[in-house]
């Protein structure tokens, strides 16, 4: 690539992400209630600044889980494997997947995080009592977030949406991410690891060879609300196809769009496909993570506004029971709506899967006959 002056340089992928919505939680409640709108149709994904949330509590998470995370892996293990809460090192779930992280899975309702957290450890026992303050705030801040929805949707009930999260038998969950730092020594031995000095407006989106911190997926609950420390590595996939890395910044917060939110709104809202490449810095990132969903009774289906003739509903009534049953029985980058669409689609092979198996093919001509 030949020199280009200075303003002709297009950095894409820093171009994209200067685009995805910061949304400013002070200004005007309508203004901001049409932002986040617009960044959950567009993205699935926004940034929010003055959010209210007290980073001296995040700060004692972030010091807490530090010295949790530097224990020796003998001790760490006592608090684990994470099932469903506990701690867990680079095995994500139950079906294989895996990461170049370790974590620590609490639960997220404030009422109940240090009573579940007691009897897997005394160190998650500690950690639990500053998490349950934070759980309180963000829960406190998914509400505001899906009233200022209901608002913008026009919804009759206001509250229809905050009101699965406000359930005391809510069913969120608390996360704490640990990426180890990236080990410099290959960048110079080993040439597959190109990728830390590939320019920016490539990397993200044509690199195979990186690190997968936390591989593709998105997430089954409503909505997730995410803070990391000043160490990147998150990226979410646009709806037109790119992988769009996020800077880090440890005074915003990021809102991502859940399986669930998808259903309730019809398909108006798409959940955000994100993952995490753990490869460009030698300081270990943190991200703790809130994922606020409904009641494992609760009875998911889409808002009765976002439906209509034109607009006909597009899943099955489902609890979020077996919604989150179906998420654990497939892979990490599994699309278990699929699985209580009304209509399924028909099922057609990729190229690359050649031969048509008979099961599919019985399977579809069922469907074509419905
Ligand atoms: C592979 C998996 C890990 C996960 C459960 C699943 O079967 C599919 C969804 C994954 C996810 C993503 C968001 C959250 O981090 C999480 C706790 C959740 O509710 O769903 C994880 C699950 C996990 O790590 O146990
Ligand atoms: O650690 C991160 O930054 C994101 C992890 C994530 O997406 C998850 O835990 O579901
Ligand atoms: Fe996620």
């Amino acid at each position: 690539m030949g020199v280009q002056p200075p303003n002709l340089v297009c950095k894409k992928e820093t171009c994209r992400a200067s685009k995805v919505p910061t949304i400013n939680l002070s200004m005007d409640r309508s203004v901001v209630s049409q932002q986040i709108l617009r960044a959950c149709e567009e993205y699935g994904f926004f940034k929010l600044i003055n959010h209210g949330v007290s980073n001296a509590i995040v700060s004692m998470i972030e010091e807490e889980s530090f010295d949790f995370f530097a224990k020796p892996a003998s001790e760490k293990q006592q608090a684990g494997p994470p099932n469903p809460f506990g701690y867990g090192c680079k095995t994500i779930g139950l079906q294989g997947d895996t990461g170049d992280l370790e974590y620590l899975l609490l639960e997220g309702n404030p009422s109940s995080v240090s009573q579940k957290s007691k009897p897997i450890s005394n160190d998650l026992q500690i950690i639990s009592g500053v998490v349950s303050e934070y759980v309180q705030a963000l829960r406190g801040l998914t509400c505001d977030i899906l009233d200022l929805v209901a608002e913008g949707l026009c919804l009759g009930d206001k509250s229809v949406l905050s009101r699965l999260i406000k359930d005391v038998e809510s069913d969120a969950v608390f996360r704490v991410n640990h990426y180890p730092p990236f080990d410099q020594t290959p960048k110079v031995l080993n040439p597959a690891h190109k990728f830390q000095t590939e320019d920016a407006d490539t990397s993200a989106n044509n690199d195979e060879s990186s690190r997968v911190g936390f591989g593709e997926h998105s997430d089954p609950q409503i909505l997730t609300i995410l803070r990391s420390n000043d160490v990147g590595g998150f990226q979410f996939f646009s709806q037109e196809g790119f992988w769009i890395p996020i800077p880090p910044n440890p005074a915003e917060l990021c809102v991502i769009v859940g399986d669930t939110f998808q259903a309730l709104t019809n398909d108006r809202f798409k959940s955000a496909r994100h993952r995490v490449l753990a490869n460009s810095s030698n300081k270990p990132r943190l991200s703790m993570m809130y994922f606020g969903a409904p009641s494992l009774n609760a009875r998911i289906c889409p808002l009765p506004e976002m439906v209509s003739s034109h607009n006909p509903t597009l899943y099955k009534p489902f609890t979020w029971c077996e919604l989150k049953k179906a998420a654990y029985s497939l892979r990490l980058a599994g699309q278990r709506l699929d699985l209580f669409n009304s209509k399924p689609k028909l099922w057609a092979p990729t190229p690359n899967e050649g031969m048509i198996d008979p099961i599919f093919e019985a399977w579809n001509l069922r469907l074509q006959k419905e």
